[in-house]
């Protein structure tokens, strides 16, 4: 452990700490952080998607240097600023025509999708919404309270709210009897008590991210989305952590032909500083005024970081870049996991891949020690990666876009040594007892 994370203990509270092994970065550039003790470190995690464009990227920086050198205020609840303007008009010009209404900006995935879960119960009079099982929407009370991951479930729920399983095609053994039992599982929540016209929104992850990093079946949301239609259910997507490019098209909703009514931006929206963005109908969007607002919002800094992170995946192809080494990644990935007894199983779409480690291929059954062994082993290595998963067994790849080929053969390597290390029993088990994962 080096001296800068020993003064943290000594300094920063625990509350926010999600921590994995003994972390502490002083600087960073392109896919590497650098560590206090000088050592370079493959960035697989990018601060969990936020970290989008990498670390230190140029067209970022200057963006914000320039917003913060002739500076706009720093709020648009009382003024309107050029950048919010302009993040606001770029991001309609993103969205499929259902959702091209009116934009809110806040500085979280959490307040995004809280001000989303008050929004539509406000503007539809209807009292239920619809989540998944193991579906993380964010931190904050309302966030929270409509969200169906394991970690937040001793946590206030929104008093309308409904999970129902999101299909896992891994742990059915076949993607169709996954989806086929999560529609019917649907179908059966309802009754003459418990009415689907009762429901304002069905919240969904494109790919469900931090409940084990879950593709979808092909066809499961086209389903979804013709429930939601039947029934006049806004669809309301998270894109936060596999939005704008991770998934190898812009949005990850693209991968299931939906067009959802609202869409909600964050994490890799800034590129390192934080904003959040909702995109919806202008009817649901300006049901209100003054109805969730922060000081801070819509600043004109981080609505100059967003534009520059939109323009340079834009100009660098950054959803081709994704697309084309996240195969890459994913294909080497499978072909060599082959030999490392761990996994389960490798899947994904873009650079949004997990790995999930299992304690022999046959039971399926979860290996969490070994997951935290992987990750830490290979912190040791030089790779920094995360787990997540409703039972903490996925490694979760989420580097940043600007990832190059040599980079993804790098981090590859890493890992199959940290998974070969682990498996041989070469990691000490002390080395995570002071770090509670998740
Ligand atoms: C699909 C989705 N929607 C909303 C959020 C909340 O975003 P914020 O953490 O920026 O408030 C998240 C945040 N996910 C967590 C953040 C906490 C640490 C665990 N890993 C995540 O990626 C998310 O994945």
């Amino acid at each position: 452990m080096t001296d800068l994370y020993r003064r943290e203990s000594k300094s920063v509270s625990n509350m926010a700490q999600l921590r994995f092994f003994p972390q502490a970065v002083v600087g960073g550039k392109g896919s590497y952080l650098r560590g206090d003790d000088g050592r370079q470190l493959l960035d697989f995690s990018a601060s969990w998607g936020a970290a989008s464009l990498g670390h230190a990227h140029p067209s970022v920086r200057e963006a914000i240097t320039r917003a913060f050198s002739d500076q706009a205020g720093a709020s648009y609840l009382s003024s309107a600023n050029e950048p919010s303007v302009l993040l606001a008009e770029k991001l309609l010009s993103l969205v499929p025509p259902r959702s091209r209404g009116r934009v809110w900006l806040g500085h979280s995935g959490s307040d995004a999708n809280e001000t989303v879960a008050r929004m539509v119960v406000a503007a539809t009079g209807r009292r239920r919404i619809l989540a998944f099982k193991g579906a993380y929407h964010g931190g904050t009370s309302g966030s929270m309270a409509v969200s169906g991951h394991p970690a937040l479930k001793g946590v206030e729920k929104f008093g309308g709210l409904i999970l129902v399983p999101y299909p896992n095609s891994y742990a059915a053994g076949d993607p169709t009897a996954a989806s086929a039992a999560a529609l019917s599982h649907l179908e059966e929540v309802f009754s003459a008590d418990v009415r689907p016209e009762e429901v304002a929104a069905f919240f969904i992850e494109p790919i469900q991210g931090d409940g084990g990093l879950l593709v979808p079946p092909v066809g499961f949301f086209a389903e979804i989305e013709r429930f939601c239609r039947q029934h006049g259910i806004l669809l309301v997507c998270d894109e936060v952590k596999f939005g704008l490019a991770r998934t190898g098209l812009l949005h990850a909703f693209e991968h299931s032909g939906i067009e959802p009514d609202i869409v909600v931006f964050g994490k890799g929206l800034g590129g390192g500083l934080p904003i959040s963005a909702v995109v919806g109908p202008e009817p649901i969007m300006n049901h209100s005024p003054t109805f969730s607002y922060q000081t801070l919002h819509g600043n004109p800094i981080c609505a100059s970081a967003a534009l520059a992170v939109l323009e340079t995946i834009e100009k660098d192809g950054l959803v081709r870049n994704s697309a084309d080494i996240g195969s890459y990644m994913l294909a080497s990935l499978s072909k060599r996991s082959r030999d490392w007894d761990l996994v389960g199983d490798v899947r994904g779409k873009g650079l949004a891949i997990g790995i999930e480690l299992v304690g022999d291929r046959v039971s399926r059954a979860p290996a969490k020690i070994q997951t935290a062994l992987t990750v830490y082993r290979a912190f040791q290595l030089g790779l920094v990666m995360y787990y997540v998963g409703s039972n903490s067994n996925v490694l979760e790849l989420t580097p940043p876009l600007i990832l190059s080929t040599s980079e993804a053969d790098e981090g590859v390597s890493i890992i199959g040594q940290a998974l070969q290390d682990v498996a041989a029993g070469k990691v000490s088990p002390d080395l995570i007892s002071s770090f509670a994962g998740w």
